[in-house]
């Protein structure tokens, strides 16, 4: 575990990362995911799981721009831990709260970016009966190290192959609170 970050040293990360994505960009990203997912499971009564807890905020944004009839549950895993490089093994800190059995089943997450997390998850849902699992994320970050042949069904913006962190994502679990998508200064 990294030692614990000061308050100026947070301030400092955030005074001099670059900004990737501006809040602006991120919202017409949000109603071009809302208009495909809307188009794609308006009919299907899902139930929609975030990944906490990165992809809190996303799904806190996205949800109200979807207007049809859907469930909300929530899930915790963890591959990073408040580090930025992940660990092989995905941790479950919560399991999903709402049974999926027989059901169209939207998974949104803040970041898909060696794709571990987001396929370990796809197979839960599916081994415990979905019917079909359908995937969101806000970022995808482009480089050539996936380690899954998961296709994302609905992405909003892809980012450089640095460690982003605002709108859900945090650097050493901080500033997930930022109002953007940001970059930390030489990572
Ligand atoms: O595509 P991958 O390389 O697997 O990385 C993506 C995952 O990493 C982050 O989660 P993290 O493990 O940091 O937990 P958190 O959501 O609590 O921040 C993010 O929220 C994604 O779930
Ligand atoms: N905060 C954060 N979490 C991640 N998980 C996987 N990649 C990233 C990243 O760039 N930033």
């Amino acid at each position: 575990m990294s030692e614990s970050l000061t308050l100026d040293q947070l301030n400092q990360i955030m005074a001099d990362a670059d900004l990737l994505k501006s809040k602006e960009e991120i919202e017409v990203a949000l109603d071009q995911l809302a208009g495909g997912i809307t188009e794609r499971l308006s009919s299907s009564m899902p139930v929609v799981y975030s990944i906490m807890n990165g992809g809190l905020i996303f799904a806190g944004k996205l949800l109200p721009l979807l207007s049809f009839p859907l469930e909300v549950g929530y899930m915790h895993a963890t591959r990073y831990r408040g580090e930025t490089q992940g660990q092989t093994e995905l941790q479950w800190q919560a399991l999903p709260s709402c049974p999926m059995d027989g059901r169209t089943v939207l998974i949104l997450d803040d970041i898909f970016d060696e794709g571990n997390t987001l396929a370990e998850v796809v197979e839960a849902c599916k081994a415990q009966g979905a019917k079909e699992v359908i995937t969101a994320v806000l970022i995808n970050k482009v480089h050539d190290r996936k380690n899954t042949d998961l296709q994302v069904d609905f992405c909003g913006l892809d980012v450089e192959d640095r460690f982003v962190f605002g709108y859900g994502m945090d650097y050493r679990g901080y500033w997930r609170n930022a109002e953007g998508i940001f970059a930390v200064k030489g990572l």
